[in-house]
């Protein structure tokens, strides 16, 4: 029998210069900034810069970096035409997938995947989901798509194309650090996914669609969305703890606890939650502050298990305004950074990911005797 790691749980498969995961001493650095520093004092564009470029940018670099971002912000018609047409019921993480696709058919440079037409895709596709997105949220609200504004910061020309107005700027500044905690976090499964879709030398489109498959589980990305279902569903603070007793005896995992790599509590939470205790003290949300305190103090009194980043998220995004199920594809409009970031350095170093397996079925056999 050989030593199989199932979910390849604690196996080293390559090195990243990108980010650097330390459970034991609770740190997260992108390109060697501790991520609390950058959200305090960064912008989300300095931060992709950052991914991209491995330094963060002088004032020239931003400033001519973001003037590409803004111009690259619009969809065209057929773009939003293609949004229109996909069922409403469907998740939006099924539409996000799908333009990222139709993105692919649409580039005559697809399969150019050297490090300069690549990193082209990466700021193309950050500077157009957003949009997306927002027609997405829009036309399920039975309301008409808002072009992007180039005078407008990325989080908050965002925030206006989904609601029609700019928030408090401590809003807008809290849904950046959100976006900036998000947007990178080593190998985790979805820029894994990205990686191994690399390595065969395919492009960067069909990298990021099977990216944006695997963040959509609850396992992964989808848990925002989870965590707030599941709030809604306790519906009083008083009634999380028997809640989440009756979930525990039922050994169901509870959405946005625990985590692969931090055994002792996720690195982004505590900085995410001072970003949610803003919303929510300008919100009126405080109902949900009570509700995540009931639940964390359960958890860890049962459990030890401690929240991950969708933990504070999910309320967080509930109280911008956001429908749950826009959760997720906000998350997407932050990792596809890291996932490009991921797949600029993979195909710059490339081997092939292909891992063995042992076979557990029945012995070989004659087809006829
Ligand atoms: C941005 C992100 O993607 S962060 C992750 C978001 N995902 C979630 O919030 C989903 C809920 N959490 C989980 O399912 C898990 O904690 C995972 C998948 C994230 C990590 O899991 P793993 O490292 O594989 O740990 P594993 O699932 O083996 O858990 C170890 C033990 O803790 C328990 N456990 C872990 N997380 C939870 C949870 N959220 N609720 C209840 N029990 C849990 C498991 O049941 C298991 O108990 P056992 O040893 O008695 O069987
Ligand atoms: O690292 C992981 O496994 C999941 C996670 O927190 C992330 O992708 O941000």
């Amino acid at each position: 029998m050989s030593d199989i790691r199932k979910g390849l749980a604690g196996v080293v498969v390559d090195t990243t210069a990108i980010s650097k995961v330390v459970p034991e001493t609770n740190s997260l650095t992108y390109r060697g900034y501790a991520v609390q520093e950058l959200a305090a004092s960064c912008s989300f564009d300095e931060v992709a810069y950052l991914l991209w470029y491995g330094e963060l940018p002088n004032p020239g670099q931003l400033e001519m970096f973001s003037q590409r971002e803004r111009a690259l912000r619009r969809a065209d018609r057929s773009l939003l035409s293609l949004v229109a047409k996909l069922p409403e019921n469907c998740h939006p993480m099924d539409v996000v997938r799908t333009v990222i696709s139709y993105l692919g058919c649409e580039d005559p440079q697809e399969d150019d995947s050297a490090r300069k037409a690549n990193l082209a895709k990466a700021l193309r596709m950050t500077a157009v989901l957003p949009t997306v997105i927002a027609a997405d949220l829009r036309r399920r609200r039975g309301l008409d798509p808002i072009a992007p504004h180039s005078h407008l910061g990325f989080a908050e020309n965002f925030l206006n194309m989904c609601f029609g107005s700019i928030p408090d700027a401590r809003i807008v500044k809290a849904f950046e650090v959100s976006l900036i905690l998000y947007a990178e976090h080593s190998f985790n499964a979805s820029t894994f996914a990205a990686r191994v879709v690399t390595s065969t030398q395919s492009d960067m489109y069909s990298a990021v669609t099977a990216a944006i498959g695997a963040l959509k589980g609850p396992l992964h990305g989808g848990a925002n969305e989870a965590v707030m279902h599941d709030m809604l569903a306790i519906g009083e603070p008083a009634d999380a703890a028997e809640w989440l007793r009756r979930k525990l005896a039922a050994k169901d995992k509870v959405m946005g606890f625990g985590h692969r790599v931090y055994k002792n509590g996720d690195s982004r939470v505590p900085t995410m939650k001072a970003a949610l205790d803003e919303i929510a003290a300008l919100t009126g949300g405080v109902k949900w502050l009570a509700m995540y305190d009931a639940m964390e103090k359960t958890m860890a009194d049962a459990t030890g298990i401690k929240p991950n980043l969708d933990f504070p998220t999910g309320p967080a995004y509930y109280l911008m305004g956001f429908d749950i199920e826009m959760f997720t594809p906000i998350f997407v409009m932050s990792r596809i950074t890291g996932w490009t970031a991921h797949i600029i350095e993979q195909a710059g170093s490339n081997a092939l990911i292909r891992p063995l397996s042992e076979y557990s079925g029945v012995p070989q056999r004659a087809l006829r005797s």
